[in-house]
Order: C-alpha cells, then sequence, then structure tokens
C-alpha cells in the first residue's frame, strides 16, 4: 500500500443503493448462492478535510448523534492485528464513549476502518464527514452496507489509497472498497455473508455466492416490485445467530433447506438471463404470453423461497400478513433480507391493472404498514468533489446541529448534483448492465 503523507484537501460527496435480496437470504451465509439487486434509495456522504486541526466530527445524521473524536487518540492497526473486526471493540475500550443503539455499530464499524485504512503520518489531521441515508434503518434494505461502502470509500480516498471524482470508479477500487465494506459489516452484524456490501458497491443485479467470483445479470426484464416496510425493528447479527443455532442443532434437518433455497436461486438467476427481452418484441400477443409464464415461474420460487424462510423461523407475523394481504390480489410476496420484521418484497406483474395494485396498498396501509412501489436496479457506490459554490452552503452549520443544507437536500436533489459531477460518460459506463430506476413512494 502507498499512502500519502499529507490527506487530500479535496471534499467529496459520495454515495451508495440500498440493496433487496430476491433470493437466497441466509442460506448464503453457508455458501450458498443467492441474487440481490441494488434499489433506488441510497445514502449519502460529504467528508470535508480539515488540515489545521486533529478532530474527526462525525455526524450520522439518521440516527441523531454526533460523535467528535481525536484522531492521534485511535488506534492504529492493520487488518492482521485482529482476529475478528468485532475486536476492535476491545482496542477503544476506555478511549472512546459509544453512544447507546444504532450508533454504538456504526461508530465501532467508522474507527475500524479508521484505524486500519488511516496511517499515522495523517493522525496529526482531521476532518468532518456527515451521513445521510434514505433508506430505512434496520428494514432489510441493507442501510448498514450502504453506509460501510460510504464510510470505507470516503476513508480510502482521504488515505490517498483510491482516487476519486473522475468519472466511474475504476474495478481494482470497487474491489478494495468492497473488501472494507465487508470489515465494517463484520463489526456490525458479526457473521455477514457480504452479499450486502456487495451489491451496494457494484450496483445492479447479481448472483453471489461466497468465494466464487460476482456474477452480474444481465437482463432487459424491468422488475417491478412493491416493498412493504412493517417497521417491526429487527435485528440482523441477532437473527443471523438465530439460524446458527437451529443449524448446528438439526444439521441434517437444516442442511436441506440450505440446499433448495440455493436452488431456489441458482433458477432464479438463471430465469432472469433468460427473461423475455421486451425490447426485442415482434409479437406483441405471443410477447405478453410468453412475460405471463415467466413471471407466474419466478411467482413459484418467491413463495417457495418464503416458506423456506419461515421454516428457518425468520419470518414474522406482520411478514405473514403482508404475504397474505397480498395474495388477496393474486401477488407473490416473500420477506427480503434478515426478516424478523423489515421489510417483504411483492412482485407486481406487469398485466396488473393499477386498480388493484392501489386497492392492495390501500389494504397493506390498513396495517400501518409504509410502501415503496420500485423498479429494481441502480448504480453501485459512486462519488463527486463536492462542487466548491455549494460546499460552503452544505457545512454552514457549526456541527452542533444538523440543519446544514446537505442533510436538508432531497433525494432528487442529490441524485442531481451526483449525475452532472459524473457527467455523461460517467453515467454512461457506470449503468449500462443495469436496469430502469425509478422508486416512487406508493
Ligand atoms: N444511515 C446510517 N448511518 C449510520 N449507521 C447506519 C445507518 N444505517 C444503518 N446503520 C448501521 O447499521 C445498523 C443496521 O443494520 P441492520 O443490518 O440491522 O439493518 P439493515 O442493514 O437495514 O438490514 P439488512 O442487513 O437485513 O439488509 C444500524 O444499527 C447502524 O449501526
Ligand atoms: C440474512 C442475510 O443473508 C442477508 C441480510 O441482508 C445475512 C447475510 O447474508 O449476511
Amino acid at each position: 500500500m502507498t499512502y500519502s503523507t499529507a490527506p487530500d484537501s479535496k471534499a467529496f460527496v459520495i454515495s451508495a443503493p440500498a440493496k433487496t435480496i430476491l433470493f437466497g437470504e441466509h442460506a448464503v451465509v453457508y455458501g450458498k448462492a443467492a441474487v440481490a439487486t441494488s434499489m433506488d434509495l441510497r445514502t449519502y456522504t460529504l467528508i470535508v478535510p480539515t488540515l489545521n486541526d486533529t478532530t474527526i466530527s462525525i455526524d450520522f445524521t439518521d440516527l441523531g448523534e454526533k460523535v467528535s473524536l481525536n484522531s492521534t487518540a485511535l488506534p492504529s492497526l492493520s487488518a492482521k492485528d485482529l482476529e475478528h473486526p468485532l475486536k476492535i471493540e476491545e482496542h477503544v475500550f476506555n478511549k472512546v464513549k459509544l453512544p447507546e443503539g444504532h450508533a454504538r455499530a456504526a461508530l465501532l464499524a467508522f474507527i475500524y476502518l479508521y484505524s486500519c485504512i488511516v496511517p499515522q503520518s495523517l493522525r496529526s489531521h482531521g476532518f468532518k464527514i456527515t451521513f445521510k441515508s434514505f433508506i430505512p434503518v434496520g428494514a432489510g434494505l441493507g442501510s448498514s452496507a450502504s453506509f460501510s461502502v460510504c464510510a470505507a470509500t470516503a476513508l480510502l480516498q482521504y488515505a490517498g489509497l483510491i482516487a476519486l471524482g473522475q468519472g466511474p470508479i475504476p474495478s481494482d477500487h470497487l474491489a478494495l472498497i468492497n473488501k472494507w465494506a465487508f470489515g465494517a459489516e463484520q463489526v456490525i452484524h458479526g457473521n455477514p455473508s457480504g452479499i450486502d456490501n456487495t451489491v451496494c458497491t457494484y450496483g445492479g443485479f447479481i448472483r453471489f455466492q461466497k468465494e466464487r467470483p460476482l456474477q452480474k445479470i444481465q437482463t432487459k426484464f424491468p422488475l417491478n416490485v412493491i416493498l412493504t416496510n412493517t417497521l417491526v425493528p429487527k435485528n440482523t447479527k441477532a437473527l443471523v445467530a438465530g439460524v446458527r443455532t437451529l443449524w448446528e442443532k438439526h444439521r441434517s434437518v437444516i442442511d436441506p433447506i440450505f440446499e433448495s433455497i440455493h436452488h431456489i436461486a441458482v433458477a432464479g438467476s438463471e430465469m432472469f438471463i433468460s427473461a423475455p427481452d421486451p425490447t426485442l418484441v415482434t409479437d406483441p400477443v405471443s410477447f405478453k404470453t410468453s412475460q405471463r409464464a415467466f413471471e407466474e415461474d419466478v411467482e413459484d420460487l418467491v413463495k417457495l423461497n418464503h416458506d423456506l424462510l419461515a421454516t428457518l423461523r425468520v419470518s414474522h407475523p406482520s411478514l405473514e400478513t403482508v404475504v397474505n394481504t397480498t395474495k388477496e390480489f393474486s401477488f407473490s410476496t416473500k420477506l427480503t433480507g434478515a426478516g424478523g420484521g423489515g421489510c417483504a418484497l411483492t412482485l407486481v406483474p406487469h398485466s396488473a391493472e393499477n386498480f388493484k395494485i392501489d386497492a392492495c396498498k390501500a389494504a397493506l396501509k390498513e396495517y400501518g404498514f409504509d410502501c415503496y412501489r420500485t423498479t429494481a436496479g441502480g448504480g453501485g457506490v459512486q462519488a463527486i468533489e463536492a462542487p466548491h459554490d455549494k460546499l460552503a452552503a452544505w457545512m454552514s452549520s457549526d456541527h452542533q446541529n444538523s440543519s446544514s443544507s446537505f442533510v436538508l437536500l432531497s433525494q432528487d436533489e442529490m441524485k442531481n448534483i451526483l449525475s452532472a459531477g459524473l457527467g455523461a460518460n460517467g453515467l454512461e459506463s457506470s449503468e449500462k448492465y443495469q436496469m430502469p430506476i425509478g422508486a416512487s413512494h406508493l
């Protein structure tokens, strides 16, 4: 590794998407295949170096927590010094006051990244970093992975290990970001598979299997879904640990369930690769027939996958309510992510009439759930140098309150700033393998 001796004084805006798992959660932790896609909800991060003092000011705006650290007080480690990234806790014991709640794991993950990535030569400087996310926290949409990808990217740039702001991020830099984001995910989750950080880094539609090369799924088929947030809080770390306990107790029973989930993911990814291509329609009637047949096959896999996850005891009464409510409208639903609450994913067939979708949405809302109608896909991690004209306004807050204009921007405004900064070429090459984007709150 080659480090700089002075931090790059440029400020950057970094963003990474949410994710949803179509098939394979939990089994993927045991080396089975899974299919996931990025979603059009993103986390944004602004990092502004301050060359003349050693304060690191972190604003976790979504968690309502601001933290001030002294760079000289943080450990300097290599990943090899830690048997597991979670051991970072022992290195900061009695040195850093850790907050309670969601911010605790977020801060530990951040300190892990800083301690391993930022060299001693840069410890006489500080920075301000602000996280602002449009992804619901702890809802199964990869909020932790999106945060981890943004934090890793910001610190790798700060340490001079990657160069941002020159169009799409090159693949070797993406691999480095993904590696460190996985370490941060290990701090937050204990034993993640790596699927969440991978899809949040690379974006698009992927088939993932531990220790296998990442497979991008090229499909022209726009996948329309309703994401229903049950608003029931869940804890990924505890759910993953619960499945492990079940597996350790009944391996011969649980292994075949993992194996079945694996085959669902493999079949699902193959189906999407050979899905009917709406850009190549010659006969609209036969296209509609093959489109419906394809959707029915995917719906079967969705239902089977949900039932197997329920057998692994990671469903929740609220998730079953979503499954049963959407079934009344002939839609298929599965939990997505760790389960235990959080989000469910419902496939919306292309033939579904709007009145039916609206009625389904209204029925879900009756239960107090939050719904998003969205199309899967969208770019992975992106970064631009923070525009000079906007930076002063963004940083105008004294960091004691979260009312900086950066935090107040809407997701559309953030997207516009990033796409203007990336330029036409940047967007073209980073999104060429992806499906159309578009999320609307129902
Ligand atoms: N916007 C954010 N800012 C800082 N930390 C965050 C943010 N979003 C998530 N986190 C961290 O991630 C943790 C939530 O991770 P968790 O895995 O439980 O939810 P998720 O990633 O949304 O769901 P899943 O892993 O099922 O996709 C929080 O407790 C916090 O530590
Ligand atoms: C439940 C799980 O399979 C997905 C969480 O989004 C855990 C993991 O893969 O790390």
